[in-house]
């Protein structure tokens, strides 16, 4: 059986890590509606993996994977069936210290919508106390405690912790304190991950988020960015995870 695996990023920059980080051969150009592409790769009869580079931040990002999925869902096989085995949000984000390092890798145990709500004079609620959708995406335990034993074995230790997704970088200590008290023991903060999964749950499909940290979550500071750290250990997590977990039963 074949695992059809689907990444998506934000930039074309982390899609290039994540197609580097593939061991087949160049992929193939899949166009979808909307001006999107896949780059497939396929590895004989054991896994395709899509990479689609789906925008920043959860809204563009929602609706590249949405398109994505109902592409695949329209032209692929049995009806009913999932259209993807698995979906990953991949990228660089900002790190909770000391938790999530520069250049370290996060994989989410939860992905979580940090600042759709509403702001009350009592404080911050999260928009399923208001009554509408949802603010978290579960990630099946067995699947993270497979990813990160996976990088574990190969000297890429990684933390597994809730990956927050916001629309607006944290950029004072202040928020960055905010944020770490509602939401404990978040290891990241990227603009995506949730995007990715609302698209996900709609199709029945599990998904995780795989980061790898370029930033400090606090006071914006451009200079100790550390992009090509970041982007270098996403190539070599997704390296270890297309020969291990991606071509493994979901
Ligand atoms: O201008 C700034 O201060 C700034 C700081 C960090 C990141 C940005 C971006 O515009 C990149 C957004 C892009 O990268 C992911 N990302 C990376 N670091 C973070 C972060 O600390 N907080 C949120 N997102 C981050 C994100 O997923 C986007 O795709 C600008």
């Amino acid at each position: 059986m074949v695992h059809r695996i689907l990444i998506v990023t934000a930039v074309a920059a982390e899609a290039d890590s994540v197609t580097a980080g593939l061991t087949t051969a160049a992929p193939e150009h899949v166009p979808l509606p909307g001006g999107l592409a896949l780059r497939r790769h396929a590895d004989g009869d054991r896994a395709r993996v899509d990479v689609l580079v789906g925008g920043v931040g959860p809204a563009a990002v929602a609706a590249a994977t949405g398109t994505a999925l109902a592409y695949a869902a329209l032209t692929g096989g049995a009806s009913g069936e999932r259209p993807y085995d698995l979906l990953v949000s991949a990228g660089i984000a900002g790190g909770f210290r000391p938790t999530a390092p520069l250049g370290s890798l996060v994989v989410s145990s939860a992905i979580v919508a940090a600042d759709l709500g509403a702001e009350t004079p009592d404080g911050y609620l999260a928009v399923d106390a208001l009554g509408f959708g949802r603010s978290v995406h579960p990630v099946p335990g067995e699947l993270t405690g497979r990813i990160a034993a996976a990088l574990a074995a190969e000297g890429l230790p990684c933390a597994v912790a809730p990956v927050l997704t916001v629309s607006t970088v944290t950029g004072t200590a202040r928020r960055a304190a905010e944020l770490a008290e509602r939401h404990p023991g978040a290891a990241a903060e990227a603009m995506e991950g949730f995007g990715v999964a609302e698209a996900a749950a709609a199709y029945g499909v599990p998904v995780v988020e795989l980061r790898a940290v370029s930033n400090a979550v606090g006071p914006r500071d451009r200079a100790a960015w550390r992009i090509g750290d970041a982007l270098d250990a996403l190539r070599r997590a997704v390296r270890l995870l297309g020969r291990t977990v991606f071509v493994e039963a979901p």
